[in-house]
């Protein structure tokens, strides 16, 4: 009887270590992905974008790099704003579009696992021409929170001092509040612009060719307050000025095609490009 009793624990606690042992490669697995999903923001793998019969992407891989600016650069039509818009999904209003391949947003698929709407809150976007609504300057910033719910005029009060703030207007605007904010320069239109994007709460902000309506000072102020945002945020611009991906960005990515040519750190890709099509394009030989 003592002898089957011994077996018996022998056998429990075989078990329990077996089940113990389970568990922390579990929780090893998740530690690994929270690490893995930590340092990218997007994990973009073999994607393939078509619009209607027509291939605008072919086989695109970028890992872009959580607090980061990640600059987009090449020729006109190869597809640097079909990639931008396809990170917050946005090509799911052009009718006929198919994308292919996955395209991860930290750590989840955006095609399976996250509710386009929610992803478009977190990846927020600005565009070239500045695209204010037609309402005041608090009207901007607070449509956006009222519209997920918040009533509450303290609180609305607070986001669009804060947002105000991040974007670097609020000493600017504090006092012309419920002006029109098409009263506005193009500069400090498109500082509300990035301001009520701030205001959704976002992690990532795109920017499809901020500065390309701007004067030489509305685009140093933004380009000023793009690097102040990579501490909170990831950001990824779309640009045709070399001298602004080589000032503001930490990686670049060069598109030829609808192809990803090279993508890589900034003052490596542009001191020392790995491919000759690259070399050809920073040095101004075509685009
Ligand atoms: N809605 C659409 N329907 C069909 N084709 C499109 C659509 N949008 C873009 N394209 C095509 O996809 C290709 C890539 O366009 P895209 O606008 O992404 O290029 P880009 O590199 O951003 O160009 P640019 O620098 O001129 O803005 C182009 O050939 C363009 O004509």
């Amino acid at each position: 009887m003592a002898e089957m009793t011994k077996t018996l624990t022998g056998f429990a606690a075989a078990e329990i270590e077996k089940k113990q042992g389970a568990v922390r490669a579990q929780e090893q697995a998740v530690a690994q992905e929270a690490a893995g999903t930590a340092e990218y923001t997007f994990d973009v793998t073999d994607m393939d974008l078509f619009y209607g019969d027509f291939q605008a992407l072919n086989s695109i891989s970028m890992k872009i790099k959580k607090h980061e600016i990640t600059a987009l650069i090449g020729p006109s039509g190869c597809g640097k704003s079909t990639f931008l818009k396809t990170l917050n999904r946005m090509n799911d209003w052009v009718e006929g579009c198919r994308v292919t391949g996955k395209i991860l947003f930290e750590g989840k698929d955006i095609f399976k696992e996250v509710d386009p709407l929610a992803l478009r809150y977190r990846v927020g976007m600005v565009f070239q021409q500045p695209t204010p609504f037609p309402k005041s300057i608090y009207e901007n910033i607070a449509y956006g929170p009222r519209i997920q719910g918040i009533k509450d005029k303290k609180k609305l009060d607070e986001i669009v001092e804060k947002s105000l703030r991040q974007a670097a207007c609020w000493d600017e605007m504090k006092d012309r509040l419920s002006k029109s904010a098409l009263g506005l320069s193009g500069g400090q239109q498109q500082r509300l612009c990035i301001a009520r994007t701030l205001a959704a709460d976002p992690s990532v902000i795109l920017m499809d060719e901020p500065t390309s309506a701007l004067d030489p000072i509305s685009t140093q102020k933004i380009e000023d307050l793009a690097l102040e945002l990579k501490e909170n945020y990831t950001i990824v611009i779309v640009t045709h000025s070399m001298q602004q991906a080589r000032r503001i960005s930490d990686k670049t990515g060069f598109f030829l095609l609808g192809e990803l040519i090279e993508f890589n750190n900034t003052l490596d890709m542009f001191t020392n490009p790995s491919n000759p099509k690259t070399e050809e394009y920073i040095t101004g030989r075509f685009g």
